[in-house]
């Protein structure tokens, strides 16, 4: 491949279009013989700053938006206005191939969900699908853990070129707001765009809650594809202006909720760890049986109906689809019982998750609710005390423990949150918080393990050490037992 089909539209010194190109980055540690190096103004490093490294690593051109100092004299050097979008761009063109139906979602919560959903509606019609997101690529050949919920954009579009080589038809895609504000998503044919709500997260990131909102806008002014068709929860307090955005941007609507016009939640009844429902859609009733425990998860299986629907699936057999979800790993997921009291694990790791997960839960306590959880370091700070808030409201006894600490102090981090739950009791150790947690469960009562889902690691300092509460549930349900019978 060359410079000038890389960058169609660049306008290129004379020359450079023809030179033949190996394969791109942003990293100059990832720089081989023959790379584009795109160097980006980062939020930690300038990637200018690299450039010299990239050139003596092989790159044959260097793209930025200001020519960085201590470039070689000869070096090719590409001047363009945005360089994360270059990049994104590009490596659309140097992976050229995706798969032909790809739907996106946003929103704070339920994106991983709403993926998994999709994709498992998708493969119930027998359409060959995969998602991409939190939990990292899924496909028919099976599940590889990527860090990321969106993927840099050079190993997004590298994924969605093997997917389609490997005969995937159907991609759904968790579209971050890190990832639309860094246009890593830019570049890719996204037939219909999902939001399912907005709520206080990563402002350690977005400036403001308005910035936040902005980041996700983009999938709708600036993504989908111009016939392409926007699925919206119109519940949502911050729902009119991403119809609005929709609306001005000419997309197809389809709005779902209480309020929905395109899939209507007409009813909805508890039926053990399952719920009935009544969907009502294009004149017709569908009563659906939905495996799923929380009320928030039948928001998000009419969203992923909603995107199957607009990319082109028959109504009856999505609806039918829905019957059959397993869910994502870690969201709402019984993991077992002790004393006949349920354990769950979720993946809330925010104030507005961790509230829905514990309403969803409430039902089920006729004794207490039991809940256990902490809060990520190095992020947003401002989440912790309303945490410990909704925690405390929300159930009847607290433990609060450690999360990922990352960098931080995780004592500090657990002070944060106990401030605003004067009533908890702090374990750090997350395995021994567990048990406790466990250990005082009677009959009649529930447990939510919360924050980590389906994560296998525990983030203290730089290191990951092994750690998975569902392993870490197992392992106490194992003692207890043993205890019991001896
Ligand atoms: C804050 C943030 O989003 N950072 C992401 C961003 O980094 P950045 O572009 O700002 O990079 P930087 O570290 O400032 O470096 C600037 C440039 O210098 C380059 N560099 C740097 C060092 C060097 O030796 N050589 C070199 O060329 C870097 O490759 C980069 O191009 O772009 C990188 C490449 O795509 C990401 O790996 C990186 O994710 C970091 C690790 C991260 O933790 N991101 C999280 C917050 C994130 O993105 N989360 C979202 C949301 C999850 C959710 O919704 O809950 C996600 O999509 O996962
Ligand atoms: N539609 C929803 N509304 C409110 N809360 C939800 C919704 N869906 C999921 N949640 C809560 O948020 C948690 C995370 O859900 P999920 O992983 O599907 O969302 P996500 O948007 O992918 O989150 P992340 O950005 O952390 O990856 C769940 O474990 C649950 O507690
Ligand atoms: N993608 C989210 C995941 C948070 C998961 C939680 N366990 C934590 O570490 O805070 C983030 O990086 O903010
Ligand atoms: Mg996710």
């Amino acid at each position: 491949m060359t410079l000038g089909e890389l960058l169609p539209e660049t306008a290129l010194a004379p020359g450079f279009a023809q030179i033949a190109v190996a394969g791109l980055t942003s990293d100059s540690r990832k720089v081989k013989q023959g790379f584009l190096f795109i160097a980006i103004a980062g939020n930690k490093a300038d990637g200018g700053a690299y450039a010299l490294k990239a050139v003596q690593a092989g790159a044959v051109a260097v793209a930025a938006e200001h020519k960085p100092d201590g470039l070689p004299p000869g070096a090719v050097f590409i001047q363009v206005a945005n360089a994360r979008r270059t990049l994104a761009l590009a490596a659309s063109k140097f992976f050229p191939r995706q798969p032909g139906v790809i739907a996106a979602v946003t929103g704070t919560s339920g994106k991983t969900s709403v993926a998994a959903f999709t994709r498992e509606i998708w493969s119930a019609l027998g359409e060959p699908a995969a998602s991409i997101g939190t939990v990292g690529v899924v496909s028919p050949k099976g599940e590889v853990y990527g860090s990321l919920t969106t993927p840099d954009p050079v190993d997004l579009h590298r994924s969605l070129d093997e997917l389609a080589g490997d005969g995937v038809t159907h991609l759904a895609l968790e579209a971050s707001s890190h990832g639309l504000d860094q246009y890593r998503l830019d570049g890719i044919r996204i037939a219909a765009g999902a939001y399912t709500n907005l709520s206080r997260d990563h402002l350690d990131y977005h400036p403001t809650l308005e910035a936040y909102l902005a980041a996700k806008l983009r999938l709708f002014t600036d993504l989908i594809a111009a016939n392409g068709t926007a699925v919206i929860n119109v519940d949502d307090e911050h729902a009119p202006q991403v119809v609005e955005a929709a609306r001005q941007r000419g997309l197809k609507l389809m709005t779902i909720g209480r309020r929905g016009e395109g899939i209507r939640i007409a009813d909805v009844a508890i039926d053990g760890f399952a719920q009935r429902v009544e969907f009502a859609h294009a004149g017709h009733i569908y009563n659906v049986k939905l495996p799923l425990v929380g009320a928030f998860q039948v928001y998000n299986a009419a969203v992923a109906a909603g995107l199957a629907i607009a990319t082109g699936s028959a109504p009856a057999p999505v609806f039918a689809a829905l019957e059959k979800l397993a869910g994502a790993k870690g969201r709402l997921e019984l993991a077992g019982s002790y004393n006949g009291a349920p354990i769950f694990i979720d993946y809330s790791h925010k104030p507005d998750a961790l509230a829905k997960a514990l309403e969803a839960l409430r039902p089920y306590a006729s004794g207490h609710l039991v809940v256990v959880f902490g809060a990520g370091g190095d992020r947003d700070p401002g989440k912790r005390p309303l945490m410990g808030e909704v925690a405390q409201q929300k159930a009847d006894r607290v433990i609060v423990t450690d999360d990922n600490p990352r960098s931080e102090e995780p004592a500090e981090i657990r002070a944060a949150i106990l401030a605003a739950a004067p009533g908890a009791t702090e374990i750090g150790d997350r395995g021994q918080a567990i048990r406790a947690g466990i250990a005082g469960l009677r009959p009649g009562d529930v447990l939510l393990v919360a924050g980590k889902g389906h994560e296998t690691g525990q983030i203290v300092g730089a290191q990951v050490l092994p750690f998975s509460d569902h392993e870490a549930v197992a392992t106490v349900l194992k003692d207890l037992g043993a205890r019991v019978r001896s």
